[in-house]
């Protein structure tokens, strides 16, 4: 397996000693030996965000374990002491409905960490095999009462499930939700995955003020995506959201792209239960603790304490009432497909939001994202880029146990940004939305090739744009206009581009564009991304705060290709409503490119005087980096 190449190496000063062996429930001390471990690495049984976990015999007890597997290699020493802590930490808390810990070490660069095997896999995986609209009502008030008091738990010693209580300052998407919910045989709910894998999945330096947010942010509290402060209310929220995932099948906007998701939960009214439209009927008692949960404002959110004392909850059944209705005909763990999860891991700086895409947005090629993070910014910003590869699962063995997987990643943000290395591409003047074509994320034809650092003047079809860029001129308009290009192998080649003020009827959202995509060959197919860039754009929550931009722009971004009707966008008003897209049917390449990689494009707003060379564009496309 490959290495995401962008992650640092650590040094060899943290060995398989380092690591505190930690004591059970049992008061058994697990063994820090990886030989006393019989791991099934040929049918991993859950993949995380940092990690993949194993079943796995241990020897001395003849007692089947998960064995979650993270590669060490992948993170900063910093973030490595904190999952000792965490570990540690985890390994401490001792309660029916929480995860613990039986013990971790290290081998090689690889940490073990060793739990209880939780045979039915979490409430998603349930969900996915047997259950793909939801449970009924009474199953899922047994799941919650049991999650809840694991909650309760840890709010009252002073946890707060998203993140560890080591550091309070950072975040990660390890919310409540039903992939974090994890069922035993015999019925048994236990949250997991608080800690350890947050430090690892968050960003290594903790003196700045970097917020990495790691994984979908469906179950993500709106103060959380606000940058704001946050306190245990937001697991209330993710609770309430886990609810409606349990009784839909998914989490609300679970389609969305993730930027999309931050958008619609900030300005539309909280998600709630639509009773007329889920498979199973659920009652007005259910759909009113949700709606309680889903308080925009987190001090009306009840406490975990209050929670449980809802009429919901009252009747809830007891563990094994979850063994008769949804665990009976659940094929083992190991037998079950695992999708493997797309998950960054960030190394910029900033104030970041950072997201795993589902496979429909993924990039297929390789990324230097190391490289490409080491430019400097400051403020939000939006970034569009890929590291990591995807990999097959079946690929996966102990020798390389946590591959990073491919990913896209945006960002949203504002402000200054600096980078190492600027990218040349502009766009004619007065650009204020471009559209970017990459490459088709499902097309898996065009391995990357390396060399490739350019992206087009879109206005100079085949010509590097080094020779190619055109100077952005200020923003004097805020119509829209497009651009896009592509980073070929062999240069930039133009697409197609269209400026001016977009048309009243352009500023609807069009349908997707099926025959358009169709036409396209392997080798032009591309997503794209759209920026729309009004200079004084702000966008701002329910709650007054700003949220992706402070006075100069916005910038939306989508890499879905189209959008469908009823999606929305930034306006220059700040709000979110239907928006503007293009939908310009992609030419063929006249040629196919001997390859394409891409560089990172990270494109910022920043209210500086066009640079006379044009090598940087003052709307802020900035090259951040290349294979
Ligand atoms: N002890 C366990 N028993 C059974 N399955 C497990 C166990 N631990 C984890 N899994 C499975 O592996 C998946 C990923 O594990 P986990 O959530 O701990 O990883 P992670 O890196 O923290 O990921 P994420 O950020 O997505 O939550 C879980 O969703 C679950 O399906």
């Amino acid at each position: 397996m490959d290495k995401a190449p962008h992650m640092p190496k650590r040094t060899s000063s943290f060995h398989s000693g380092s690591f505190p062996v930690v004591n059970s429930s049992d008061d058994h001390i697990f063994s820090s030996n990886v030989e006393d471990y019989d791991i099934n690495t040929n049918s991993p049984i859950g993949y995380g965000a940092s990690a993949i976990v194993y079943g796995a015999l241990y020897k001395p007890l003849n007692k089947r374990v998960a064995v979650k597997m993270i590669d060490l290699d992948f993170f900063e020493r910093n973030q490595i002491d904190e999952v000792r802590r965490e570990t540690q930490l985890m390994s401490l808390s001792k309660h029916t409905n929480v995860l613990r810990v039986y013990g971790s070490f290290v081998n090689e660069s690889k940490l073990y960490i060793v739990t209880p095997y939780m045979s039915a896999g979490s409430c998603s995986d349930i969900m996915k095999t047997t259950h793909p609209d939801g449970f009924e009502e009474q199953v899922i008030a047994a799941i919650l009462k049991q999650a809840l008091l694991g909650l309760d738990y840890l709010h009252k010693n002073g946890h707060i499930h998203r993140q560890a209580i080591i550091n309070l300052k950072e975040n990660v998407n390890k919310d409540v939700k039903a992939g974090n919910l994890l069922v035993d045989e015999d019925g048994s709910v236990l949250l997991a995955d608080f800690g350890v894998s947050s430090s690892l999945t968050e960003n290594g330096d903790r003196r700045g003020f970097r917020r990495t947010f790691v994984g979908t942010p469906c179950w993500m509290a709106p103060e959380v995506m606000e940058h704001a402060g946050y306190d245990y209310k937001a697991d209330i929220w993710s609770f309430g959201i886990t609810a409606l995932e349990l009784s839909t099948g998914h989490a609300p906007f679970a389609k969305f792209p993730p930027l999309k998701v931050i958008m619609v939960t900030l300005s539309n009214d909280p998600p709630t239960l639509d009773r007329e439209s889920t498979k199973h009927k659920y009652s007005k008692t259910f759909k009113e603790m949700i709606d309680m949960c889903l308080q925009k404002e987190p001090t009306k959110r009840p406490s975990t304490e209050k929670l449980l004392n809802h009429p919901f909850f009252k009747p809830a059944k007891r563990k094994d009432f979850l063994v008769s209705k949804i665990l009976q005909h659940l094929p083992p763990l190991e037998e079950r497909p695992h999708k493997i999860q797309q998950k960054p891991i960030t190394y910029n700086k900033g104030v970041t939001w950072d997201f795993a895409v589902d496979s429909e947005y993924r990039e297929n090629d390789d990324q230097d994202s190391q490289e490409a993070n080491d430019g400097t910014s400051e403020g939000k910003r939006v970034e569009f880029s890929v590291i990591g590869e995807n990999n097959d699962a079946s690929k996966t063995d102990s020798s390389a146990a946590v591959v990073p997987q491919k990913k896209s990643r945006f960002q949203v943000g504002d402000a200054v940004t600096e980078s190492n290395k600027p990218l040349s591409l502009s766009v004619p003047s007065t650009p204020s939305a471009i559209s970017v074509p990459s490459q088709n994320p499902l097309s898996k034809s065009q391995p990357p090739s390396a060399g490739t650092n350019f992206v087009s003047n879109p206005f100079s079809s085949g010509e590097k744009d080094e020779q190619n860029a055109q100077r952005i001129q200020p923003h004097q308009s805020q119509g829209i206009k497009k651009g896009r290009f592509s980073v070929e192998s062999n240069g930039i080649r133009e697409r197609t581009f269209s400026s001016g003020t977009l048309p009243e009827s352009d500023n609807q959202l069009l349908p997707r564009s099926k025959e358009s995509n169709e036409n396209l060959t392997e080798s032009n197919k591309k997503s794209r991304f759209e920026v729309q860039q009004p200079l004084d754009i702000t966008l701002t929550s329910s709650s007054g705060s700003q949220i992706f931009s402070r006075e100069s722009s916005v910038h939306s971004l989508s890499r879905d290709s189209t959008l469908s009707k009823g999606d929305t966008l930034l306006t220059k008003e700040g709000t979110i409503n239907g928006g503007s897209l293009d939908v310009q049917t992609m030419e063929k390449a006249p040629e196919k490119p001997v390859g394409t990689k891409k560089g990172r494009f990270q494109v910022s707003s920043v209210d500086v005087p066009p640079k006379i060379d044009g090598s940087i564009s003052p709307s802020g496309i900035e090259k951040v980096g290349n294979e």
